[in-house]
């Protein structure tokens, strides 16, 4: 089902956070119908640094390709500000469609952006926004990829001003609407209840960031069509990693730590290792063939 229709069920989609082909085959493989490579969790896994613009469009598409390789489910794509102006807006969207994007999201920081959640954050004009906006419609090759347009105004301008600036960027033909880390549950209603007839709505949902948790269910009933949790498979990796390496560094073996793993065969049976192997051997020159 493409992106679009899925957009349009009843039901919100669930797009979790994935950041390379290992993640995105676990969340395939957990049924979800959408997923979002998420920025942040490029900078805090490749770069072991924060969501603060260091990660480069092209360490964004290499990730897409992998990704595409392996796994077929829709993928919201995070291109930051696009990496640029409305000209490289159109690259980064060019680019990130042929490896493989599904939506592609842009947002109206400044560059170099960083994470919606952390303060002191500047914005472009609402004009300049339109017009990469504008420039990221046209260089998409097909409609069904979807520009979700995300404004991280709130924080900086309020609430009337995020909502103005969501409402000119659909108007500019944005597919998605983005209202970045509102506040409070009060917030999340009132940008659904402004917002919802326009476009479908995203939902952001970081653990321990500026906006209060809420299961996809209760931001459904609010008007929110799409909800990512972008970085919370980073967290997960991050806590099980530090108890494993602490664990290994106390014990000097890893068994202690075996009922918390996955052994040789648990993970190759994840991988799939028997079915591209058998697809493998299907290739393969019978003997005399491979004298010949
Ligand atoms: C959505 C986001 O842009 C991302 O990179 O995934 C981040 C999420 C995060 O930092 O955990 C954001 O700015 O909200």
């Amino acid at each position: 089902m493409s992106l679009r229709s899925t957009l349009a069920l009843a039901e919100p989609t669930i797009a979790p956070g994935v950041y390379d082909a290992l993640t995105a085959s676990i969340a395939a493989e957990a049924g979800f119908k959408a997923l979002y490579l998420t920025g942040a969790g490029i900078a805090y896994t490749k770069l072991g640094r924060p969501d603060i613009g260091l990660v480069s469009m092209m360490e964004v598409a290499d990730t897409i390709a992998m990704i595409r390789d392996r796994v077929d489910v829709p993928l919201v794509v995070d291109a930051d500000t696009g990496f640029g102006n409305a000209l490289n807006v159109q690259r980064t969207v060019r680019l990130f469609e042929r490896m493989g994007a599904s939506a592609i999201q842009l947002e109206d920081q400044t560059t170099p952006k960083r994470c919606g959640h952390l303060t002191d954050k500047t914005v472009i004009s609402a004009g300049e926004m339109v017009g990469k906006i504008k420039a990221a419609l046209d260089a998409r090759l097909s409609a069904d990829t979807l520009i979700v347009a995300r404004t991280d105004a709130l924080a900086i301008e309020g609430m009337e001003a995020a909502i103005e600036r969501a409402e000119r960027y659909a108007e500019a033909g944005a597919d998605v609407l983005f209202v970045e880390a509102p506040k409070s549950s009060e917030q999340l209603s009132v940008i659904a209840g402004r917002l919802a007839s326009k476009r479908p709505l995203l939902a952001n949902m970081v653990e321990g960031g500026s906006t209060p948790i809420h299961a996809a269910a209760e931001l459904g009933t609010l008007g929110f069509k799409l909800v990512i949790f972008p970085g919370g498979i980073v967290r997960a990796l991050a806590f099980a990693a530090r108890a494993y390496y602490q664990s290994l560094a106390q014990a000097g073996s890893t068994k202690p730590f075996a009922d918390r793993m996955l052994d040789f065969n648990g993970l190759n049976a994840m991988l799939g290792t028997a079915d591209i192997l058998a697809n493998g051997a299907r290739y393969a020159p019978t003997d005399a063939e491979a004298q010949a």
